[in-house]
């Protein structure tokens, strides 16, 4: 069995739940939010420093690898556990997002996808069956069907199109794949009509994966409608198999998800914004930039007991981030990793003990989701 999960404890008032994920590179304590290691690296940190902070597993990408620097190189360095020098576990997304949102599209059929590399123009062509074999290649401990991913909005034929393919293509992924130590999830499509996403995970479970992911969402539908979809599609998943929305969160959706029934997670949020400067803090989001940070020498959330908060200012991290010194993007990517890391150690903990009605509306209250 090249992965295990077992459901530890239910929430009595929502669907939340805590669980264990065995994998072969490790048990993964659920639910659990999957830093976003897009080209073999988290952006910014290094594989100690994501230990420290408590990552379990994280998230690289089929597309990125394949085109830079191929699934050959990483095959021979003997896998990208230890091409990167990350050993637990990690899961790849199979391209099938990536492609749509990143390549220059040449053509989608039946067959797979022809694309123009966004890095140097250059043709390609992905399939479940090439989408599976570069998973196999990396060696990933949990590999994604090759799916179809519409954009939102999208008309009823359109995703009722890609629903049909994503089926089509979850079975040829099945059919391709041929690593014992590595699992296979299935990912349902059907947008935000809710008789296509009974349709595709129906199809889905039919095929008996050892996981399913929610696909399709986070796409730039208002909030609302991704918990109304939820709502509904969560239901239709095995209880005893984990699923996986993919590309969320923030931590209102982190904890609307996890309330849904939602086991595992991963955004580019986190390191993307620290990028940008902006810190996620327990009382709101704090643009760090900002002038008025210029003299504040309270560390990025002063309720944080991470490195960054226990060593550094707002002053300081702000000037590293003005004087565009690296440093700056580090220390900002550790603490805000370091802040979702630990407040889904907190969501299992109040899930075990059976106050995390209280906790997820007690930490809204807070985390005022503006600027402070
Ligand atoms: C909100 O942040 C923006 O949006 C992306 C996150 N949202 C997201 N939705 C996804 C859906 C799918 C899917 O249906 N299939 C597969 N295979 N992978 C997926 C990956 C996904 N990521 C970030 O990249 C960021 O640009």
């Amino acid at each position: 069995m090249t992965i295990a999960f077992e459901v530890i404890k239910e929430c009595k008032d929502t669907r939340a739940r805590v669980g264990r994920l065995y994998t072969p590179h490790g048990v993964v304590d659920t639910p659990v939010f999957m830093p976003v290691g897009t080209q073999a690296t988290v952006k910014a940190m290094s594989p100690e420093e994501l230990e420290e902070i408590g990552a379990q597993i994280i998230l690289s990408n089929t597309y990125h690898l394949y085109l830079r620097p191929g699934a050959e190189i990483i095959k021979e360095a003997g896998g990208l556990h230890r091409f990167m020098h990350w050993n637990h576990p990690i899961l790849t997304d199979s391209g099938g997002f990536q492609v749509f949102s990143l390549a220059d599209l040449r053509q989608i059929n039946d067959e797979g996808v022809t694309f123009r590399s966004h890095i140097d123009g250059s043709s390609h062509f992905l399939s479940p069956e090439k989408a599976t074999e570069i998973q196999m290649a990396l060696g990933s401990d949990i590999a994604m069907c090759f799916d179809e991913c519409p954009p939102y909005p999208a008309s009823y034929e359109q995703v009722e199109k890609a629903v049909k393919r994503t089926s089509s293509w979850a079975e040829r992924c099945l059919e391709a794949h041929r690593r014992e130590d590595q699992a296979l999830f299935g990912i349902v499509q059907g947008g935000v009509f809710r008789d296509l996403r009974e349709r595709s995970a129906a199809e889905l479970t039919a095929l008996d994966f050892p996981g399913y992911a929610i696909g399709g969402l986070s796409v730039g539908e208002p909030k609302r409608l991704m918990y109304e979809v939820l709502d509904y599609t969560v239901p239709l998943l095995p209880a005893s198999k984990p699923r996986y929305l993919m590309g969320v969160g923030t931590p209102d959706a982190l904890l609307e998800g996890v309330k849904k029934g939602v086991d595992m997670f991963d955004c580019v949020l986190p390191t993307r914004v620290a990028r940008n400067g902006l810190a996620l803090t327990s009382s709101g989001k704090v643009v760090v930039r900002n002038a008025r940070y210029a003299r504040d020498y309270e560390p990025l959330d002063p309720e944080c007991d991470c490195y960054v908060c226990r060593n550094y200012t707002r002053a300081y991290i702000r000037h590293l981030l003005k004087a565009n010194e690296i440093l700056g993007l580090r220390l900002t990517t550790y603490h805000n990793l370091y802040f979702l890391i630990r407040l889904m150690a907190k969501i299992r903990t109040a899930v075990m003990e059976g106050y995390f009605l209280k906790f997820a509306e007690e930490f809204m209250a807070k985390y005022l989701e503006k600027e402070v």
